[in-house]
């Protein structure tokens, strides 16, 4: 097998192992949990089937997730001849006036709550913009219910309820003029609403759950609510014509780009998410470190808490660094978005090092100045072509 990179184990470098394809095992000395099986009990869909087939690792569910996902484009791509750069105004059946209102609401919301990307999106043709704010704005509201200000009141039947209006959107029933603008765009994009469905059920798992055993059950978590995010993007952003790249190592990278992102917020946001008396970090590599729950509400900085830190970013940057050799494979004009957001985000764990990996007391952030520097980074990245190589001579 290719050298790559072990994106599971914090502790080691690289490594023999591809964790993002789970059928190879890591082979590292830390001896992940690649093959354990899933620990917490609840109704979740990824926990059914480790049920039913106790054999096979949370990722080892989530990948074939991502092959599911690579089947329906693929299949997208055999059945329609559709050309997705045409202008959708051809359809004679759509009410264009409600529908191009319910585009801008999103708009307005994308734009407001997530300002970079939402620049970055600009550059994207009007279709795939639209699609992806209609996406953003649906994700936004569901993490909402459980982290906004009436998550308090927010039980598992709301979020049944949620589900419910999601199969009706899906059905061509939309409650509202969010959920239509959803629900044109995955009339015309090969979304699956597992993605969304598992969206859902990472918002339960919050609900009932404030600790995680070990990576694969956060590992889990992070690909029900940001993973997904990342898997629902890559068909609306389309995979470059020249790509050479398999369309299972774009969606791959796509996951990556969710995790890392989540992993990053997780770590920025310790301090906070104890207050709340959540700990997101896993139990069993807080205890290899020798460090408690109670450590983590006394909040200090210590050595033992700076070496588990830097065992956590180096895993969120393997992470990082697995999705950036999925963006260049990206249509041309979706990159710039994905290379400013990744990069921006990436700045967040250097943020932390910075801030002495308190983040405990002190919020990592990316000034504003850095993040102008950002922009002309991204958009050099997003000029570089798509690799010209055949899958197996990337690794993949
Ligand atoms: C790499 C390839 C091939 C495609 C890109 C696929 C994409 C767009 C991946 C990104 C997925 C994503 C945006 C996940 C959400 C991650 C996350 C932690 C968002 C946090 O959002 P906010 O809560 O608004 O952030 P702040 O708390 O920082 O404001």
């Amino acid at each position: 097998m290719s050298a790559v990179l072990c994106v599971v184990c914090p502790k080691e470098n690289a490594h023999s192992l591809v964790s993002l394809m789970p059928r190879n095992y890591c082979r590292c000395s830390s001896g992940n949990k690649l093959s354990s099986k899933l620990s917490f009990s609840s109704g979740v869909s990824a926990y059914s089937s480790a049920v039913a087939n106790p054999s096979r690792s949370v990722q080892e569910w989530v990948h074939e997730v991502v092959l599911k996902q690579a089947d329906l484009m693929r299949e997208h791509r055999r059945k329609t001849a559709m050309d997705l750069e045409k202008p959708i105004e051809n359809d004679r059946s759509t009410n264009w006036n409600r529908l191009n209102e319910a585009f801008e609401r999103c708009r307005e919301v994308t734009a407001e709550y997530a300002k970079t990307f939402y620049l970055g999106t600009l550059l994207m043709t009007p279709e795939r913009q639209r699609a992806i704010w209609a996406i953003d704005v649906w994700c936004r509201r569901t993490d909402e219910l459980v982290d906004g200000p009436n998550a308090i009141y927010i039980t598992p039947k709301a979020l049944e309820i949620w589900e419910t209006r999601l199969n009706d959107l899906f059905e061509g029933q939309p409650y509202d003029v969010y959920d239509a603008a959803l629900s044109y765009t995955i009339s015309k994009y090969p979304v699956d609403i597992q993605l969304f469905k598992d969206m859902i059920e990472g918002m339960k798992l919050d609900l009932r759950k404030s600790r995680y055993e070990n990576f694969d059950e956060l590992y889990l978590y992070c690909y029900y609510v940001a993973g997904t995010v990342g898997l629902m993007s890559v068909p609306v952003m389309g995979i470059a014509p020249e790509s050479k790249a398999s369309i299972e190592s774009v969606y791959n990278a796509a996951l990556a780009l969710g995790i890392a992102n989540q992993l990053t917020n997780i770590l920025r946001d310790v301090g906070e998410d104890a207050i709340r008396g959540r700990i997101y970090l896993p139990q069993d590599e807080l205890a290899q470190a020798g460090l408690s729950d109670d450590d983590i509400f006394r909040g200090k900085v210590t050595d033992k808490w700076r070496s588990f830190m830097k065992g956590q970013i180096k895993r969120a940057r393997m992470f990082y660094d697995e999705a950036e050799k999925g963006v260049s494979e990206l249509n041309l004009t979706s990159r710039w978005a994905v290379w400013a957001s990744l990069l921006l985000y990436r700045q967040i764990l250097d943020a932390i090092e910075a801030n002495d990996y308190n983040n405990f007391t002190k919020r990592a952030y990316v000034a504003k100045v850095q993040k102008l520097a950002s922009l002309p980074v991204a958009y050099a990245r997003a000029l570089m072509r798509p690799s010209k190589l055949a899958k197996f001579e990337l690794g993949w």
